[in-house]
């Protein structure tokens, strides 16, 4: 790997108080919305679920936020209908969307038909259904990639990541086969330890072409994980393996709970 392509080291943006972690976060989200539209008129951002949504709410309202240049893809989803309580969309829906002019088209879900069909197959026949809903999103991000950035991957502007208590991400979980994926940009699971089993995901390569990933994580419950994630890379937790290339580079929007354990250098965003 040449010199300029090596990832930079991870910037960790800790806060004392909920407010401000979110008022930052939503600062730091419109500053790189600015810089992708003002290069290429529109912003692609790339979204988990779980607790990650309701740190979004900085963003209702707020001033210079171009909804309508927002191109918005699932880092991850879970195989049940949109409105499920499971599932990321609605998660996003209640916390996000359903608060700010975004149009309806800039997000992308997966197309409920094929979710429907994918839930009524048994485990044993699911796989070609699952292999069809991740092939589907596959191509809708390369309708929205190729000939645009050229890449073999996609560079999203942006992708918002939470990390749950085992280390994982989007649907990356420790020790599965799938964090060795490096072909693929959307891959499917069938054996979730997390429940639901079904799901798909965008997969490392991805992750690791984005422009900027932000993980963001609150509350002690998190302490022992992003210790781990920060001070003990060498464990490979998949948190700990998101380092996009450069210029590309990785940041932690964290609450002091959640860093109380962690030895890693703070640093202060100049927003
Ligand atoms: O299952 C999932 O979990 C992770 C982490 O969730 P959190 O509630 O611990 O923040 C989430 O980022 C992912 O999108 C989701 O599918």
């Amino acid at each position: 790997m040449s010199g300029i392509h090596a990832p930079s080291a991870p910037i960790l943006c800790s806060f004392s108080n909920p407010d401000e972690l979110v008022d930052s976060l939503a600062q730091f989200i419109v500053k790189a919305q600015k810089e992708a539209v003002q290069k290429k008129g529109r912003f692609t951002v790339a979204i988990s679920g779980g607790s990650l949504p309701q740190q979004l709410s900085g963003l209702i309202g707020r001033p210079g936020v171009k909804w309508d240049k927002w191109q918005v893809y699932y880092a991850d989803e879970r195989i049940v209908p949109l409105d499920h309580a499971d599932s990321n969309h609605r998660l996003c829906e209640e916390h996000l969307w359903s608060k700010v002019p975004i149009p309806k088209e800039n997000i992308h879900t997966i197309d409920s038909q094929l979710i429907e069909a994918a839930s009524a197959e048994p485990a044993e026949d699911a796989e070609d259904a699952l292999e069809e809903i991740a092939d589907a999103y596959e191509q809708e991000l390369i309708h929205e990639f190729a000939n645009k950035d050229s890449a073999r991957f996609p560079i999203f502007d942006l992708i918002l990541l939470g990390v749950g208590p085992d280390g994982h991400i989007g649907s990356l979980f420790p020790g599965h086969a799938l964090l060795s994926e490096d072909d693929r940009w959307v891959a499917y699971i069938t054996d979730s330890p997390k429940p639901p089993p079904r799901r798909f995901t965008l997969t490392f390569p991805v992750i690791n072409h984005a422009a900027r990933v932000a993980f963001v994580a609150s509350g002690a419950g998190k302490a022992d994980t992003l210790h781990t994630v920060l001070d003990k890379p060498e464990v490979g937790l998949p948190a700990s393996r998101v380092r996009p290339s450069a210029p590309g580079q990785v940041y932690w929007f964290v609450d002091d709970a959640a860093a109380a354990k962690v030895e890693y250098p703070r640093t202060q965003l100049k927003l």
